[in-house]
């Protein structure tokens, strides 16, 4: 296996065509609707025809939900609301069609795929599709030791690109992105606050099911523990995945880098996909332009790294329960989106013609008509 060279990113990552991007604004403005009056959509419609490089947008038809499961060692130290080693009952759920991922994802029609990269049970116990990019059994206790090894690390990066690429090839149009991850949201603390600069207090948040303030101080401290450790590795990005990141967070990275270059927009969910997609941008700056974040969770930790890729959430519900739940529910929203940029009816020939004799007098007169007539 060649060496993974991660600066190879920068090049290999367009940005969006911005080109398009002024043809669907242009085509934005040729509709019936005036501009603006749809608000976010109409720059949600825009954003994805310059993803697509297509004017008029193309309707999200093959969405997938691919969901990245692992438990970690630091979860150990009581810092999450669940037992360590538990997230595969999580994952067992999310494919028996128990868990608010599966609801969501069968209402709307969306296959979900599950990524086990480090679950904590025998891999004969789940299938096969499930299971055949992990690499090894649990990340580190991060706090005290590497999350992975740098071979386990690289393996795992490549198994998110590879499953990016799967993803691409198979013509999926549209990816929401999200992790089964026992104690990920205290890697994905230290991610943030590494990146950031930041105490570990700025980004420590209470977890999936709220956790008391004795286990916040024991996860504060387990984050300031692993944050001393990640400063040293800052510059390499694999190595810092490699030291506290953990294996799921490590596929995620390396999906949502190939995805970019596969040009294949990426809806993020919570923490810990906002986690991985700053250490992305770390790697490869124009990668956060393929990816949207679909709702704020409440996390200091997401909202911070967020603000770093002035990525603006769509929805703010308070969803904290990961597992892609926040992402799923910013897909209608999307298509809603996508629809409209394409489907709306052009207006008139006549108003779209601004050199027409007496064609400015003809709107004045009609506009305020229109606008007069009762609701
Ligand atoms: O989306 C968020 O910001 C969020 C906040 C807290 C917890 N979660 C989810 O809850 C799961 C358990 O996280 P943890 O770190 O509390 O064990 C994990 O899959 C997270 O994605 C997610
Ligand atoms: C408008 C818009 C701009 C973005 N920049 C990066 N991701 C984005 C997503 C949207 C929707």
């Amino acid at each position: 296996m060649s060496s993974l060279n991660l600066d190879d990113f920068t090049d290999l990552i367009e940005r969006p065509d911005g080109g398009v991007r002024r043809d669907a604004e242009a085509h934005r403005e040729g509709r019936i609707v005036p501009p603006g009056s749809l608000g976010r959509l109409d720059d949600l419609g825009e954003w994805l025809a310059a993803a697509q490089s297509a004017v008029p947008v193309r309707p999200i038809e093959r969405p997938r939900v691919v969901l990245f499961a692992g438990d970690h060692g630091i979860a150990g130290l009581g810092v999450s609301a669940r037992a360590a080693g538990s997230a595969t009952g999580l994952v067992r759920e999310v494919l028996e069609g128990g868990r608010p991922v599966s609801v969501l994802a069968r209402r709307l029609g969306v296959p979900v795929r599950v990524v086990d990269m480090a679950l904590d049970c025998d891999p004969e116990s789940l299938p096969e599709d499930v299971v055949r990019h992990r690499v090894r059994r649990g990340s580190g206790r991060i706090d005290i030791e590497d999350a992975l090894s740098a071979q386990e690390a690289e393996a795992a990066f490549r198994a998110g690109m590879a499953v990016a690429d799967e993803e691409a090839d198979s013509g999926t149009d549209l990816v929401v992105l999200g992790d089964v991850s026992v104690g990920g949201t205290t890697a994905a603390g230290v991610l943030v606050a590494a990146l950031c600069g930041t105490d570990a207090s700025v980004v420590t948040g209470r977890g999936g099911l709220a956790i008391d303030d004795l286990a916040w101080m024991r996860k504060c401290a387990a984050i300031r523990d692993a944050l001393r450790r990640a400063r040293p590795v800052l510059g390499d990005q694999l190595q810092l995945l490699a030291t506290v990141g953990g294996a799921d967070l490590t596929a995620m990275t390396g999906f949502l880098l190939q995805a970019a270059v596969r040009k294949l927009p990426v809806v993020l969910d919570g923490v810990v996909t906002a986690a991985c997609a700053l250490v992305a941008q770390r790697v490869a700056f124009r990668a956060p332009d393929w990816w949207l974040a679909a709702h704020d969770s409440g996390e200091p930790g997401q909202a911070k790294a967020l603000d770093r890729m002035a990525l603006e959430p769509l929805l703010s519900h308070g969803v904290t329960v990961g597992e892609a739940t926040g992402g799923l529910m910013a897909l209608p929203l999307v298509q809603a989106a996508a629809a409209l940029a394409a489907e709306l009816p052009a207006k008139p020939e006549a108003s779209e013609e601004p050199g027409e004799p007496g064609e400015p007098e003809e709107q004045a007169a009609e506009e305020p008509g229109g606008l007069a007539k009762p609701e």
